[in-house]
């Protein structure tokens, strides 16, 4: 990671002029998934790209080439099993916050200035260069095209449980996942100044922002409608100077874009917290052992499995399976636990490594 600004500049294709480091966050218009570039794939045969990289602190025997021997008997056999010739991961316990020339991480999130994720990235890198992007498949590819260094994103909330959408992300992209941050969502009301409770017909916000407010917003009988995030409805009710609309938002947001905070605190449980995953080009190597939950998915090249040659038998749903977990790669139980996993499977996928205080977190994917 302390090359990553040399590195940059050495393989990444230059900034296109919009993403280059501006004065100021507002500078900037979202990343869109349509303006950058298509990947050259470098994907690797085999169910997922890993981890590719060596570990250790410099003498090629550490935790880390376990790891990444772990990770590439996962996939198929048919990738390299030489590990000395593979990039070393982060091994630091502690994310950096900045790059090795001093200059902030620039941070992709889903959404506008004001969203919850802005705020969740800030808290995950503490001043850093928060960058926002349209769609969430725009902050995957902003990273593995360089555009910046880091994205965090949401996967899963208290109240409307998992996004899956970012699961099937997880999938697709190359990226790992060093580290997560949990967000305490406090959403709010919001109006154009004159505007009053009673004026208002609908409200706007990010589907999962309108199901964690479910309950107040049926109580008040508004219509709701969905839109990319929180703080893209709250720029929209204040740009359109809407009478009859409200936004369900920050008070961030609500103040960003010169909004009335009609209400406050409107989720349905205060114990509203969304949890971020920080994902990077590079993996981390961890440390612990416990497991949080299994996600599943449908499988979808291959959604539904017959049971005989003939095709005759009962049809069943074929799913992927995300075990998330807190494990160190070194301890040899969870090496056992991926191994038998990797038996009962028929592809096995180990998505990232977190280091945080010397904890590990994986999302290992595994098919039914
Ligand atoms: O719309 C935003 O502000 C977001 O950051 C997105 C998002 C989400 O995707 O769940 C993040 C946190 C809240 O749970 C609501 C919405």
């Amino acid at each position: 990671m302390a090359a990553a600004s040399a590195e940059r500049s050495a393989i990444a294709p230059p900034l296109p002029a919009r993403l280059r480091r501006k004065s100021s966050l507002s500078d900037y218009s979202p990343i869109t998934t349509v303006k950058i570039p298509k990947p050259s794939s470098k994907r690797r045969h085999g169910l997922l790209a890993l981890v590719s990289a060596r570990g250790g602190d410099g003498d090629g025997k550490g935790d880390g080439n376990h790891l990444v021997g772990r990770a590439l008997e996962l996939q198929n056999d048919s990738v390299s099993k030489d590990l000395h010739a593979l990039p070393r991961p982060l091994t630091s316990s502690h994310l950096p916050h900045s790059l090795a020339d001093g200059s902030r991480l620039r941070v992709a999130y889903q959404g506008v200035r004001g969203a919850y994720s802005e705020s969740a990235a800030d808290k995950a890198y503490p001043n850093c260069e928060a960058v926002p992007c349209d769609q969430f498949d725009s902050a995957f590819e902003a990273v593995e095209r360089w555009l910046v260094d880091r994205a965090v994103l949401p996967i899963e909330n208290s109240l409307g449980g998992s996004i899956h959408r970012n699961y099937d992300l997880l999938l697709r992209h190359n990226l790992h996942i060093v580290g997560e941050v949990k967000f305490a969502v406090r959403h709010c009301l919001l109006a154009n100044h004159g505007v009053q409770l009673q004026d208002l017909k609908r409200v706007l916000s990010h589907p999962q922002a309108l199901a964690q407010c479910e309950h107040t917003l049926t109580k008040w009988g508004l219509v709701r409608e969905a839109v990319d995030d929180t703080a893209g409805a709250a720029k929209h009710v204040a740009l359109n100077e809407l009478k009859d609309t409200g936004a369900v938002a920050s008070s961030v947001a609500g103040k960003i874009y010169g909004l009335n905070i009609l209400a406050q605190d409107i989720q349905d449980d205060s114990d509203n917290v969304t949890r971020f995953l920080m994902l990077a080009r590079e993996p981390i190597i961890p440390g612990t052992d416990r497991l949080f939950k299994i996600e599943s998915r449908p499988l979808r090249k291959q959604p539904l499995r017959l049971r005989d040659d003939n095709n005759n038998g009962p049809k069943y749903f074929d799913y992927l399976f995300y075990v998330d977990f807190e494990a160190s790669m070194a301890d040899q139980n969870a090496q056992n636990a991926l191994k038998h996993l990797n038996h009962f499977s028929l592809h096995t996928g180990l998505y990232g490594a977190v280091s945080g205080m010397g904890d590990a977190q994986l999302l290992v994917l595994v098919d039914s």
